[in-house]
């Protein structure tokens, strides 16, 4: 019998960490086997699962082309202790999609835009869909969540709530798209790591050090 291995993501499944984990056999350097992939509520509960070895691999958001760092990961990186070692990382083109219930378009049809009282997404894409949101659902609250999919979750059980989500979540909930591809550049990737539980006295990766020099400079530019 196949002993799986699990590598576990920030979830629900319509996350980007979720497409991103499903190819992470071919960017991390993860052995050939079988894998089960393990949705998990936030980028915290990615880094307690793979510290106290209850997943093989997390795959985490790092930073992002047009806003920079993830705070949540940047911050688990320099706290963890031991850090997990950082064993792969990808680009990812992200394209965000607004997305609503049946009933909410329905409302937006017919009352425009202010019918809408709650925009739903993860904190990082605030600032990648700034242009957009400048000039659609101004007046509505913005509610940073753990992921853009927990936030395709809220607005599907609410009548007057969008969420900001991937079109993999407009497959997975029952939402529709109301704007697609609505980040300010077309050009919007962000860097997903895949890490493992690191083990005692164990020579940090080259990448390990990049990461390191990141974070370090990330400081300097905060600081400055
Ligand atoms: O919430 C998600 O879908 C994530 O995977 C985190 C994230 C959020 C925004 C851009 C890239 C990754």
């Amino acid at each position: 019998m196949t002993n799986s291995k699990l590598i576990a993501y920030l979830g629900p499944p319509g996350t980007y960490s979720q497409q991103v984990s499903c190819y992470c056999a071919y960017f991390g350097k993860t052995p050939s086997g079988h894998y089960e992939y393990v949705p998990l509520n936030t980028i915290e509960d990615c880094f307690a699962a793979v510290q106290d070895g209850t997943a093989a691999y997390v795959v985490v958001p790092f930073s992002n082309s047009s806003n920079g760092p993830v705070k949540f990961t940047y911050d688990l990186l320099r706290t963890t202790e031991p850090r997990p070692s950082i064993i792969g990382e990808t680009q990812v083109k992200v394209e965000h999609y607004v997305l609503a219930a049946p009933a909410t378009l329905l409302r937006i049809k017919q009352g425009g835009e202010d019918a809408v009282r709650t925009v739903y997404s993860h904190p990082q894409v605030w600032g990648q869909c700034t242009r957009y949101l400048t000039s659609h659902f101004s007046n509505a609250t913005r509610i940073s969540v753990d992921s853009t999919a927990y936030a395709a979750t809220l607005a599907e059980k609410e009548g007057n709530a969008v969420a900001i989500a991937s079109i993999a979540a407009a497959d997975i909930f029952h939402v529709e798209v109301y704007a697609a591809e609505v980040q300010d550049n077309q050009d919007n990737y962000t860097r997903f790591l895949v890490m493992e539980q690191y083990v005692n006295g164990a020579e940090r990766t080259e990448l390990d050090q990049s990461v390191d020099m990141e974070l370090v400079r990330w400081d300097r530019v905060t600081a400055a």
